[in-house]
């Protein structure tokens, strides 16, 4: 009976890529204080003896870094790991242990790139395993859950961190301390309760099969940078973007993606030179940017980045531009995915 259990179980891949959820730190007091990217992927799964209850699970060390230091190279290079996984029948699931500080930029990037509709979890914790309330391991324990369910699938690239089920597309990091630090403006999918996930809503944008980007045809990403606004902000930073290469400019906006009057001639020069405007905002809760709201776009040929954050904007618009750089595309792009 046991033997016929376990041939049932889903196998899930877990590819490592370092972050605090593979962090140490020198006492079990040190939450904030401690290095990421220390602990090695079999460490990781050798903790959870539970697992072996969900799926059968193995690991990768894919890289072994803290996700500020992620590169486009890293990007590519995990994606089509992932593809590579996605496309074998041995495996049903895929989990992505990855820093919380760009996780939600690599789980858009994987959104958009990957065809498949198996599982994806891209997850993190906010503390070491070595710190007292270390929440890396129940993290890990429901995204191996939600991978090996038959639920999950076609659902996009997914998050579980703080036993809700986020997605990919939407979920950001809001706060660097707590261990509710993931949010979604417009909430989460679900929930994972022991080993279980409950669903309440589905992803209503483009992602993954009904994606029109594949990783397999992307060699390389384009130069997409980003420019924070503010009182009193000046064009400088806009044009130096410009200057060492970069082929659009996520203008980090205010408010409504508002621009200030002492950037605006700057930022309609640099279209007319080619280079792509995109107006996003950084407001806390979340931004909604809409066109020829505060500025012009039509007249200038700028594209907004609607709800999509500066750092997430910077994703789609690097993809995009592997495939157009017609900017009335781009804008469609950013309405769809
Ligand atoms: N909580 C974390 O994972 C933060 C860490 N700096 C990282 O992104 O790798």
């Amino acid at each position: 009976k046991e033997v016929e259990t376990q041939t049932k179980l889903a196998n899930v891949v877990v590819l490592a890529t370092g972050g605090t959820i593979a962090g140490a730190g020198a006492s079990a007091a040190n939450s904030a204080t401690y290095q990421a990217a220390k602990v090695g992927v079999e460490q990781l799964i050798a903790g959870i003896p539970e697992l072996s209850k969900l799926a059968n699970v193995r690991g990768e060390q894919v890289m072994q870094i803290a996700s500020e230091s992620i590169t486009n190279e890293n990007l590519l290079q995990l994606g089509r790991r992932v593809a590579e996984l996605a496309d074998s029948k041995d495996v049903d699931g895929i989990v992505i242990t990855h820093g919380t500080d760009t996780l939600e930029e690599t789980a858009y990037f994987l959104n958009l790139v990957e065809k498949t509709d198996k599982p994806i979890i891209v997850v993190g914790s906010m503390r070491p395993g070595t710190a007292m309330s270390a929440d890396g391991m129940l993290n890990l324990y429901n995204a191996v859950a939600v991978a090996s369910s038959k639920e999950a699938h076609g659902k996009g690239v997914l998050v579980t961190m703080n036993d809700e089920i986020q997605s990919g597309r939407d979920v950001s990091k809001m706060i660097n301390i707590k261990t509710e630090a993931f949010k979604s403006a417009w909430g989460p999918l679900g929930m994972v309760v022991e080993g279980k996930s409950y669903w309440f809503r589905l992803p209503a944008k483009r992602h993954t099969m009904d994606s029109e980007f594949d990783i397999k045809n992307i060699k390389s990403l384009p130069d997409v940078e980003i420019a924070y606004s503010y009182g009193n902000v000046s064009d400088t930073a806009y044009k130096a973007l410009a200057q060492s290469g970069a082929k659009a400019i996520i203008h980090a906006g205010t408010g409504n993606g508002s621009v200030s009057s002492r950037v605006v001639p700057t930022l309609q020069a640099l279209r007319k030179d080619g280079v792509q405007i995109i107006r996003s905002s950084h407001v806390n809760a979340g931004g909604f940017v809409l066109r020829n709201a505060e500025q012009p776009d039509d007249k200038y040929d700028w594209v907004v980045a609607h709800d999509l954050n500066p750092q997430k904007a910077r994703i789609l618009a690097m993809v995009a531009l592997t495939k157009t750089n017609d900017s009335k595309e781009l804008q469609r792009m950013f309405w769809e995915y």
